[in-house]
């Protein structure tokens, strides 16, 4: 039988996994979301049933749910959906709500939390993923195919969740910037827009894919690309001196530890 899963807030990030589960057809895809013409449009394009109540939600019996809802409501929004059934796993994707505030109002039950990204729409994703160590099967192992199918997962501990959902969860948002300005300093030398948009993913997607396949430090992959008394060299010395590094190590220092309380 198909595996049901519900996406309990349909935003940005749970409209992403819907996306990536839609694409596997493996999964027939539960919703709970306020009503609104976004959300009904994105449920008749990925053939997903969004409901509005929680106890609507109950009813359809998901096997896995998945909370996507802000952060600050993650909680609340959990509570509201204590009579699941003690078997039914719940993977939190909410920043900085940890497994002990979710088992408060969840009970005991198969309960994990992570942090993916957006490219998980594409089947893409880098999710980090905190399963508790009494995690039970067959829970675990769905969690793990289930994500697994939205990209690369890395299990992490929890503790670690933080510093991950920064560097992999804002991380795709730190790099559209540096994107867009690319592609700024293309246009001032005449290039055409489009074309600097689309070399500079083209670029962007093999860099990742070089530094994952290779295993390589990125230190020694910029050295490769970096030829001596070449442009290269001159670019970096010009990103050093308007602080990019340095901007980028306290960019994950803002973006750490923001824990939201109930
Ligand atoms: N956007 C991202 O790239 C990532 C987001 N997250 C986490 O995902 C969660 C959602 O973030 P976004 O998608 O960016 O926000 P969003 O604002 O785009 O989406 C939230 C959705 O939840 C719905 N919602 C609000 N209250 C609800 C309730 N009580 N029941 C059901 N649905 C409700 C909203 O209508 C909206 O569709 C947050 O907890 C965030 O920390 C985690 C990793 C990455
Ligand atoms: O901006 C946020 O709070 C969420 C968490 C990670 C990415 N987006």
């Amino acid at each position: 039988m198909t595996e049901k899963i519900a996406i309990v807030g349909v935003g940005a990030m749970g409209g992403a996994i819907a996306k990536g589960l839609y694409n596997t057809k493996q999964y027939q895809l539960l919703g709970l979301n306020p009503v609104n013409p976004r959300v009904t449009q994105l449920a008749e394009d990925l053939e997903m049933t969004v409901v509005n109540d929680p106890a609507a939600l109950v009813n359809l019996a998901p096997g896995l749910v998945i909370l996507t809802t802000p952060a600050p409501l993650t909680v609340a929004t959990a509570r509201s959906l204590a009579n699941l059934p003690t078997t039914t796993p719940v993977v939190s994707a909410a920043a900085g709500i940890t497994q002990e505030q979710l088992q408060a109002v969840l009970g005991d039950r198969p309960l994990a939390t992570m942090i993916p990204n957006t490219p998980v729409a594409v089947n893409a994703g880098a999710i980090g993923l905190a399963l508790p160590q009494e995690m039970v099967e067959p829970a675990g192992t769905l969690i793990k195919e289930v994500l697994g199918s939205l990209g690369t997962v890395i299990e992490v501990k929890e503790a670690d969740l933080d510093v991950v959902g920064v560097i992999g969860g804002c991380g795709p948002a730190f790099v559209d910037v540096m994107m867009d300005a690319l592609s700024d300093g293309a246009v001032k030398h005449g290039l055409n827009r489009q074309v600097a948009y689309q070399v500079i993913a083209a670029m962007v997607a093999g860099t990742g894919k070089l530094a994952l396949e290779t295993g390589l430090a990125p230190a020694l992959l910029r050295d490769q690309v970096a030829s001596p008394g070449g442009t290269t060299i001159r670019g970096i010395d010009a990103l050093e001196q308007h602080g990019f590094r340095a901007g980028l190590i306290e960019a994950v220092d803002q973006a750490s530890g923001g824990h939201y309380v109930d």
